[in-house]
């Protein structure tokens, strides 16, 4: 299958990675030093599962990278409006599938709730496939991503057409995963999964970034628990305001929290620390404003939405 990676960062550049070494053809959307250095010296990922190094196919334009199968949209949720004519042209490439149909797809990797709908906006529903995905990585330098811990697990699913079963194309793409040693699964519905997943992200990176502290110092505070379990309360209680039925519960939250090794810091406090901007609109703002709009009262999570931001732009921009 022929994969092109749009984001080749912590997340786009591990499971490219991955995919390189289990035999697939891999083109990498890539940019400044971090492309120079994939192109002269491969992509390094190192990880307590065993460090690798793959040479890759690296571009900074993604006419140079079609035509493929499945687009990987693995940019930061600020980052995706301005890659949509990227993804669009790799999508040129091929026919335009029918809901359920094989042909180029493009997967939404994004933290958040809402990357589907915005991409599907530029492209059309009947090309994306949601996703989600548990996993701590980032670039350490560039050409090289570090992966903290060995939990990584991707949810695939469709967002738009027939949610009531899981379709052919998402079934397809979870096999080829799984076949390349990825903990990869399919869903007929992505929009309780991705809910789920912003209930324990949107209370882990708002409580980590704001404490300025790994998971581990944190859980050690008996309060800080109450906490981070009813900010995961209000988030599902957002989601079924909002028609998704998930399945998890705020224990369930807890419970996934207390296993994450405790040197892991969220995405959202890895860029913190880097000085780069901050996805809060799209996890605590998210709740905070739908909640808002839903008359459902998310007093944690607002409350942590105006701590973090005054760092939204991140440390470059002031
Ligand atoms: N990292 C993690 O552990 C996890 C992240 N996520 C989610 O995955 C998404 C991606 O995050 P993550 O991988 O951490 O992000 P990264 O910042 O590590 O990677 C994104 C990459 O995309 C590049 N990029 C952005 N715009 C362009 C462009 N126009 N052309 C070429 N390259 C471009 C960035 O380059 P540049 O640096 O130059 O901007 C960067 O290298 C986010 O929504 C995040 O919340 C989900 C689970 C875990
Ligand atoms: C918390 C973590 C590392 C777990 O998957 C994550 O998803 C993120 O920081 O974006």
């Amino acid at each position: 299958m022929r994969f092109g990676i749009v984001g080749s960062g912590g997340v786009g550049g591990y499971y490219g990675a991955r995919l390189v070494r289990a035999g697939h053809d891999v083109g990498f959307l890539a940019r400044g030093s971090h492309l120079r250095a994939m192109r002269e010296r491969g992509l390094t990922i190192l990880s307590q599962e065993g460090d690798f190094t793959v040479p890759v196919r690296a571009e900074e334009d993604a006419a140079r990278l079609g035509p493929v199968d499945v687009v990987v949209l693995a940019v930061k949720n600020y980052d995706v409006a301005s890659v949509l004519a990227q993804v669009k042209t790799l999508l040129a490439s091929k026919e335009q599938p029918s809901h359920g149909a094989p042909g180029t797809v493009v997967v939404t990797l994004q933290n958040g709730v809402d990357s589907p709908s915005e991409v599907a906006a530029a492209v059309g529903e009947a090309a994306v496939i949601g996703g989600t995905t548990y996993i701590s990585t980032a670039i350490t330098e560039p050409g090289v991503i570090r992966q903290a811990g060995t939990l990584h697990r991707v949810v695939l699913g469709e967002a738009f057409g027939d949610i009531s079963r899981v379709s052919p194309r998402v079934q397809a793409l979870r096999d080829v995963l799984a076949q390349a040693g990825l903990n990869a699964e399919a869903v007929a519905d992505i929009r309780a999964p991705l809910w789920e997943k912003l209930a324990f992200l949107a209370a882990m990176s708002g409580f980590c970034t704001a404490a300025r502290s790994s998971i581990g110092p944190l859980r050690e505070v008996p309060f800080f628990r109450e906490m981070f379990r009813e900010a995961a309360a209000e988030v599902l209680r957002v989601a079924a305001a909002e028609g998704v039925s998930t399945t998890t519960r705020p224990d369930d939250v807890m419970r996934f929290m207390e296993a994450m090794a405790p040197e892991i810091r969220p995405s959202m406090m890895v860029d913190f620390d880097a000085g780069k901007p901050l996805e809060v609109e799209y996890l605590q703002g998210t709740v905070a404003r739908r909640g808002h709009a839903l008359g459902v009262p998310t007093p944690v999570m607002s409350t942590l939405y105006s701590v973090l931001m005054p760092h939204v732009r991140g440390a470059r921009q002031g």
